[in-house]
């Protein structure tokens, strides 16, 4: 029963969906109690410890890990699509460079999708690789046109490799391209959250997926959803030395009532389990000095978050060490959401063919009115 201010409503609603299931999925299961996720019944930390992401891409997409001649043929269909075309680079290229890198990806996201699309199983397979291609010419022309440097073409290499080689000139080891792995394992699904759902809007009036993932990153950019790494690492530059966590902490969230950035969660009510294994990866890729001291202050952050607000069952969320590690593997914090999406492309193109291919309904919700009773218009001169 809902009370309007004129009227009782015999009716619910679920402000901001919470609760509320949109879809039956395989893909991704979340315990929100337990702080469990799984992709396809794999726990996410048994996929990172053995798997590359395409393989865990593959998993998403058709059902099963791939076998390695299935895992060869499906990196040579990304790997023909990192190389984005001229149309695209040019709309990057025309996009102020000081702009938001996530707007300069929604934008080249929207070049793509003037072609026509017809929702088929076989075809949606193929696309979702041209996609995952797509994403990485992308995101790294994205990073370089930022950075004032020349788009380059990607290699013929795995993707984590073939992605830092693209942004970077220099610079590149094992252990970055181990974490660049393991961080795009970690992003690629989380069930239906805001970005995932606005792209499923899309596909059920059965748009183009290109269209459908343009509506995602748009969802995807504000601070509550996937900005947070980036407004979560704006803390840690905002107090500078461990020392000042404890004041810094006060005024602003205590006495401020400011939300501490990367901390809360819709469905997780204890830990999210991949910020355990984030922090485990920023841990272990911190090398300079200015990389050990931020760690250190984002963990006594931390502490000081979970015992102000764990007994409200807020902790700190995915976003909380992501950006660390983005930082560590050399990118800076204009990119970080940016990142998130390059991983998540997979997850959005594996829930809206889901949603698709087996025929699920228009999503048209509906809303309460309480606005003004019927009135009689006043002509512009009489009001
Ligand atoms: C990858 C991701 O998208 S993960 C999420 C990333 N976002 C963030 O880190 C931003 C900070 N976190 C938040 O703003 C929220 O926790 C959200 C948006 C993630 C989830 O929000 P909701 O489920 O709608 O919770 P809601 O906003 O209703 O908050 C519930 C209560 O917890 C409090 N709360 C929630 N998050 C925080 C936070 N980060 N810091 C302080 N208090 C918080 C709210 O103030 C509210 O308190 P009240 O009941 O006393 O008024
Ligand atoms: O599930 C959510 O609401 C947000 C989230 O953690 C994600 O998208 O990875």
């Amino acid at each position: 029963m809902i009370v309007t201010g004129r009227e009782v409503i015999n009716m619910s609603i679920s402000l901001g969906l919470e609760d509320v299931f949109i879809k039956y999925t395989s893909l991704t299961s979340i315990d929100g109690e337990k702080g469990e996720l799984r992709y396809r019944g794999y726990d996410i930390k048994d996929l990172v410890e053995h798997c590359s992401f395409e393989e865990v891409a593959y998993l998403m997409f058709y059902g099963e890990l791939p076998k390695r001649d299935e895992l060869e043929h499906f990196k040579s269909n990304v790997m023909k699509n990192y190389k984005i075309p001229e149309n695209v680079k040019n709309i990057i290229k025309n996009m102020p460079r000081d702009g938001d890198a996530l707007a300069i990806m929604e934008a080249a996201f929207a070049a793509l999708s003037t072609e026509e699309y017809t929702w088929e199983k076989e075809r949606d397979r193929e696309k979702a690789a041209e996609i995952m291609g797509r994403a990485l010419g992308i995101v790294s022309a994205v990073f370089r046109y930022r950075d004032g440097r020349e788009i380059k073409d990607p290699e013929n290499k795995g993707y984590a490799e073939a992605f830092l080689n693209a942004c970077f000139d220099s610079g590149i080891d094992e252990d970055k391209i181990k974490a660049m792995n393991a961080a795009l394992i970690l992003y690629i699904d989380h069930e239906v959250p805001a970005s995932t759902t606005a792209a499923l809007v899309a596909s059920s009036t059965l748009s183009d997926m290109y269209s459908c993932v343009t509506a995602a990153i748009a969802a995807l950019k504000g601070p509550l959803h996937g900005g947070a790494a980036e407004a979560a690492y704006k803390q840690f530059l905002a107090i500078k030395s461990p020392e000042n966590v404890d004041s810094w902490f006060n005024e602003n969230i205590l006495n401020n009532k400011k939300r501490l950035m990367g901390f809360g969660h819709r469905v997780y009510k204890t830990y999210d389990p991949r910020m355990l294994i984030f922090k485990e990866l920023a841990r272990k890729n911190a090398k300079t000095d200015e990389q050990k001291k931020i760690l250190e202050l984002a963990e006594r952050l931390e502490a000081l978050g979970v015992k102000n607000f764990g007994q409200k069952k807020i902790f700190p969320n995915t976003d909380y060490y992501s950006g660390i590690v983005f930082n560590e593997i050399g990118f800076p914090l204009y990119m970080f959401t940016t990142l998130f999406a390059l991983s998540r492309v997979v997850g959005w193109v594996a829930h809206i063919s889901e949603y698709v291919e087996s025929e699920e309904r228009l999503i048209r919700p509906r809303a309460i009115y309480i606005g003004p009773e019927k009135r009689d218009v006043v002509p512009i001169d009489k009001r």
